[in-house]
């Protein structure tokens, strides 16, 4: 269950989510039948329309419907959701009530989806991609709580496209509010980077830019591309975000290392293991200390800021790995398909990709969360 912290910021005029129960589908979808999206994100102009537009004359299998998520800054009240699917294109006009991106979109956006999926079948997958100066946070967020409510929708995994040429420009590109750029957050949150435009640059600006995404993401899988061709099968069904990606998770952070600030001046990725098991409240304080109540500090005292977070972890009387997801504040915590082996050693393993980590401290609240409980009860 994707677990969200109160909200606390007032969201006004909310609409209500109707048609909850409708005919009598009350058994949740299966896997199967539910639908993957995918997110495409990625900077101005970096060849995410080029993606899809590679991907709609590939795929011939599936039927895919194509969002273009012009949701975003700026105060227009009305935005378009263009459906395009076998080159047919749909419109829809969605109202935003006000300027807040997650409230609108979720309460308008997937209904919009939806609404389309009853009027014009089924679709098979679904492809949605953000304008560059997208969070892709915000959005993958209303897909996973939506999952919450029965939707037959699911996360499948976030694709983040980087201009070879100018990548490490945005990346260095400093906010006045000294937020994390965007750029930045969508190389941290992304299960798959394609660097594009590799045309336009050397061998050594390749090199450059591959080890600045590097260094921020120390988990996700780096393609390259000319005219965002790749193969598809790289794209498509990562199941990036359920516990059918255990198995391949569990190989992944096997190659995780921690990163070092390269760039931006903070933004890693920090792994560690733990031997032992873990309980499921104790596993709980420590990333709710994090994620929602920051008080988890460095040395110099700045609270831990996390974008991404990925584990497999044990939690004692579960015969399986748990899974433990997490963007921004939502996580996530599921039980794989991978059971724990009579003679395998319990262990606790975790990535976290962010600002002001600090991985010696990560381990010592880890160690203290676990520690704590266990001698009180
Ligand atoms: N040289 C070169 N140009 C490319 C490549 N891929 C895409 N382009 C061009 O780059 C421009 C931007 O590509 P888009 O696919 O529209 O980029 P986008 O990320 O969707 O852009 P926005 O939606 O405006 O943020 C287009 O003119 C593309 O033809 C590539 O590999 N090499
Ligand atoms: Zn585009």
């Amino acid at each position: 269950m994707a677990q969200a912290p109160m909200e606390e910021e007032e969201c006004p005029e909310l609409v209500p989510i109707e048609d909850q129960a409708v005919g009598g589908e009350e058994a949740e979808p299966s896997h199967s039948t539910k639908i993957p999206v995918t997110i495409i994100t990625g900077y101005l102009g970096a060849g995410k329309t080029t993606l899809l537009n590679y991907i709609l004359t590939e795929q011939h299998t599936k039927r895919i419907a194509v969002i273009l998520n012009e949701f975003g800054e700026g105060s227009a009240l009305e935005k378009s959701l263009a459906i395009s699917q076998g080159g047919e294109l749909y419109e829809e006009w969605l109202e935003l009530r006000n300027g807040c991106l997650c409230c609108s979109v979720k309460d308008n956006g997937l209904k919009a989806i939806e609404n389309l999926m009853q009027k014009k079948g089924k679709f098979d997958y679904i492809l949605l991609e953000t304008t560059g100066l997208a969070d892709p946070g915000a959005v993958a967020s209303m897909f996973w709580v939506d999952a919450e409510l029965g939707s037959d929708i699911y996360l499948d995994g976030i694709v983040s496209v980087v201009d070879a040429k100018y990548g490490l420009q945005h990346l260095t590109e400093e906010k006045s509010d000294g937020l994390i750029n965007e750029a930045t957050r969508q190389i941290a949150l992304a299960d798959l980077i394609i660097i594009n435009k590799t045309d336009l640059i050397s061998q050594e600006e390749l090199n450059k830019i591959r080890t600045a995404v590097r260094s921020i993401n120390g988990l996700v899988k780096i393609l390259e591309s000319q005219r965002s061709r790749v193969d598809l099968c790289e794209v498509l069904d990562l199941h990036a975000f359920d516990s059918l990606s255990g198995i391949s998770l569990q190989k992944k952070l096997q190659h995780v290392q921690t990163t070092h600030p390269h760039l931006d001046k903070s933004i890693v990725t920090v792994t560690f293991e733990m031997l032992g098991n873990t309980t499921e409240e104790n596993l709980n304080e420590f990333i709710q200390n994090l994620l929602w109540e920051r008080s988890v500090k460095d040395k110099a005292g700045h609270p831990m800021e996390v974008i991404r977070l990925k584990g497999l972890v044990s939690i004692k009387d579960k015969s399986h790995q748990v899974i433990v997801q997490g963007v921004h504040e939502l996580y996530d915590l599921e039980e794989t398909m991978v059971s724990w082996k009579e003679d395998d050693e319990r262990t606790n393993r975790l990535v976290l990709i962010g600002r002001n980590l600090d991985k010696d401290i990560l381990k010592q609240v880890f160690i203290a969360t676990m520690t704590e409980k266990q001698e009180n009860s």
